[in-house]
């Protein structure tokens, strides 16, 4: 099977606590900023980088050794990491349709995605993953004790015809007491 077949985990898998995050359509950031005391954006990276196996055909990659610009965050509350998200496109994209993320830094994404009215985006996919994908490998070089599977959610946002894939993998906090809907925790 596909690599990029394997994301298509039935949400009715996903803990009921963490069910609205994973379907939240609107910013992230926002539902985050609104749960949580103290958010922040911590770029953990941002460049040119090799593609994931399962990134090359969401972003129509010609070739999969074609290189990408990607960018790497933390979203924080105080000193606790709670999504690590890994953003991709093609370098092309970042010189027009996508070109503020280029000056972003620690802004997060979505304040840009969702405040540009001409951005559309895709149907939200989802997956666990584990040691094997490199997601995980990554969240855990900033994160101590990861359980061993992660929830993660992956969509596209489109700016005329360039893509940007965001995938955000969430943390232990959703998974030690995932907060409701509508309370913190
Ligand atoms: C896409 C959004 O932006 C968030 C912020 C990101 C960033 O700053 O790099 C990356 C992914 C998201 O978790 C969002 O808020 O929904």
């Amino acid at each position: 099977m596909p690599r990029s077949a394997s994301w298509h985990t039935p949400l009715c898998l996903a803990p009921p606590a963490l069910r609205p995050w994973l379907t939240e359509r609107g910013s992230l950031t926002a539902r985050l900023v609104a749960h949580y005391p103290a958010f922040s954006v911590r770029v953990c990276a941002q460049g040119p980088a090799v593609p994931h196996d399962d990134e090359v055909r969401a972003i129509a990659l010609a070739r999969s050794s074609q290189h990408v610009e990607t960018r790497e965050v933390l979203l924080m509350s105080n000193d606790t990491p709670l999504v690590f998200a890994h953003s991709v496109l093609q370098h092309r994209a970042l010189r027009s349709g996508f070109r503020p993320i280029g000056r972003l830094g620690n802004a997060s994404l979505g304040s840009f995605l969702f405040a540009t009215p001409t951005i559309r985006r895709s149907p939200l996919a989802w997956r666990r993953i584990d040691a094997r994908h490199p997601l995980w490998r990554k969240a855990a070089q900033h994160v101590a004790a990861l359980p061993a599977r992660l929830w993660a959610r992956r969509s596209l946002f489109f700016a005329g015809h360039d893509r940007l894939l965001v995938t955000e993998v969430f943390l232990p906090p959703f998974f030690a007491a995932a907060p409701a809907a509508d309370a913190a925790p």
